[in-house]
């Protein structure tokens, strides 16, 4: 009805122009400007017409929608990312036949695939699920559903999907690794101060090759932080926990962080410092983080000067104090250590829980003590050289091999040698898809004892020219 109206309307519109087209030139000025005017008049109200229409219509549609955009005041909604992998996860004609079996069961649900859509029915109430992507991209799942079902959909069946696609996503070990977009671009990109993609890293403990009483000690830590809730309510502290990695390159900082996310089947989100501006986009970041995850800042020492005010500082007696915001380099990120210890002390964290931190470097001494204290980073692991019993773990994974008679020459040169674990392991991979066992072991042999006889012929020299620095990795040369 309402429809019609405004077709006849449109088709006067139409024949308006029309007549306003053949006669301009009959009539004069004044004439032409009142019919001018009197279209325009016209056009206003048929605009008000429509939006009056489209109100009344929503106020007597029967259907009610509900949209879950998948951003929502720049932060990664993850409530649309649990619709996500419900409607992935059950929206598929194998996963229609075991609906089948489940309406038996409890609750009563049934899938179907209309193209776009997708219908579900729970508890005798039809839903239907779209997807729809805006111009700029934006994605939206929207749900529609009959009036008279409000009360299920809104007091259980939301909660239903949310819990269903986190247990799926946990299931799947659906974990995600966020990075934090420049700065610059917030405004423009508009989504998300974080953009993420599966994280799927075959890292474990199992295959991290260090000392077995170093691992055994890092994950009875990470059992009693996962099961501390208690533990942290109790005391008063956020429930979080720093972790300092530091070692030489190719040691297994980031392997270990990778094993630990896998461990804990939590996601991570990978800090950028130097896409920041200051403290309060850092604040901005990180209270778009969820809980269950883990925040990390790789190479802390290279990221942000963290350490010049204190160097400063310590050769200019008048010059402020640490928790100034720096007001020197215009250029440079203005994210100070106070920011940073800020952060860490769980005060910009307090909105979500069960978080971990973790800072990693190759050079702890250029660090500002106060950054890395105990109760800020919690536990300090070195990942380091790799010893003998490094060494088996990594013949394990890659050559599947327990013992070997150039075990016991190699437990003797690994005594002396400084060599990353990366550096081992590239040496046990296969060549060409074929494993070797005795090419790789005694290649690695030939390898550990050049590079001793090197070190032994520079460590005095590198002495007199570095003032006794420890020597660096020899990856590239052996
Ligand atoms: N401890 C280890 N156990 C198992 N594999 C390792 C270990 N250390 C290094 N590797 C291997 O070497 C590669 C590089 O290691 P990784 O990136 O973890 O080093 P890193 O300590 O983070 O180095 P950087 O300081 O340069 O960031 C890894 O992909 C892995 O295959
Ligand atoms: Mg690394």
């Amino acid at each position: 009805m309402m429809g019609d109206t405004m077709g006849t309307f449109g088709s006067s519109m139409a024949s308006l122009f029309f007549f306003w087209a053949t006669f301009q030139q009959i009539f004069p000025d004044h004439l032409k400007i009142a019919i001018k005017e009197f279209l325009l008049s016209a056009i206003q109200q048929l605009s008000f017409v429509q939006r009056f229409s489209d109100q009344i219509i929503n106020f007597f549609s029967p259907y009610i929608v509900i949209s879950f955009p998948e951003y929502e005041d720049y932060r990664f909604n993850h409530a649309f990312a649990a619709i996500d992998t419900y409607l992935g996860a059950k929206a598929t004609d194998k996963a229609q036949k075991l609906k089948a079996s489940q309406v038996k069961e409890s609750k009563g649900l049934i899938l179907k695939r209309d193209e776009a859509k997708v219908r579900d029915i729970y508890e005798g109430v039809n839903v239907w699920w779209e997807i729809v992507t805006s111009t700029d991209g934006d994605r939206t799942h929207k749900l529609t559903f009959h009036r008279s079902g409000l009360e299920i959909v809104t007091g259980s069946y939301i909660k239903y999907i949310m819990e269903e696609g986190k247990s799926i996503e946990a299931k799947n070990k659906k974990m995600k690794l966020f990075t934090n977009n420049p700065s610059m671009n917030w405004d423009t990109s508009k989504k998300s101060l974080w953009r993420h993609i599966d994280f799927e890293h075959p890292s474990s403990f199992q295959t991290l090759a260090m000392d077995p009483k170093k691992k055994e000690e890092v994950l009875n830590d990470l059992e009693a932080f996962r099961n501390g809730k208690e533990y942290y309510k109790k005391i008063g502290k956020a429930w979080k926990r720093g972790y300092l990695l530091y070692g030489p390159p190719g040691t297994g900082k980031s392997t270990m962080i990778a094993a630990m996310a896998n461990h804990l089947n939590y996601s991570i989100y990978d800090l950028e410092l130097t896409a920041i501006q200051n403290n309060s986009e850092l604040r901005k970041l990180l209270t778009a983080t969820s809980s269950n995850s883990i925040i990390v800042i790789e190479d802390i020492d290279c990221s942000v000067d963290l350490t010049s005010k204190r160097r400063k500082r310590d050769s200019d007696l008048s010059s402020k104090e640490d928790g100034e915001e720096g007001k020197q380099d215009q250029n440079q990120s203005k994210v100070t250590l106070s920011g940073l210890l800020n952060f860490i002390d769980g005060i910009w964290s307090a909105c979500g829980q069960e978080r971990i931190i973790i800072f990693t470097t190759n050079h702890m001494e250029k660090l500002d003590p106060a950054l890395i204290r105990r109760g800020r980073m919690d536990m300090h692991i070195e990942l380091s050289y790799c010893g003998f019993e490094a060494f088996k773990i990594l013949a394990k994974n890659y050559l599947d091999l327990d013992s070997h008679p150039l075990f016991g020459e190699i437990e003797s040169l690994l005594k002396e040698a400084k060599i990353a674990p990366a550096d081992v392991a590239e040496k046990l991979m296969a060549k060409n898809h074929k494993i070797d066992v005795d090419g790789s072991l005694k290649d690695l042999v030939q390898s550990l004892e050049k590079r001793n006889k090197y070190q032994r012929g520079q460590s005095d020299e590198h002495k007199k020219k570095f003032g006794g620095k420890k020597l660096g990795v020899f990856g590239g040369l052996f």
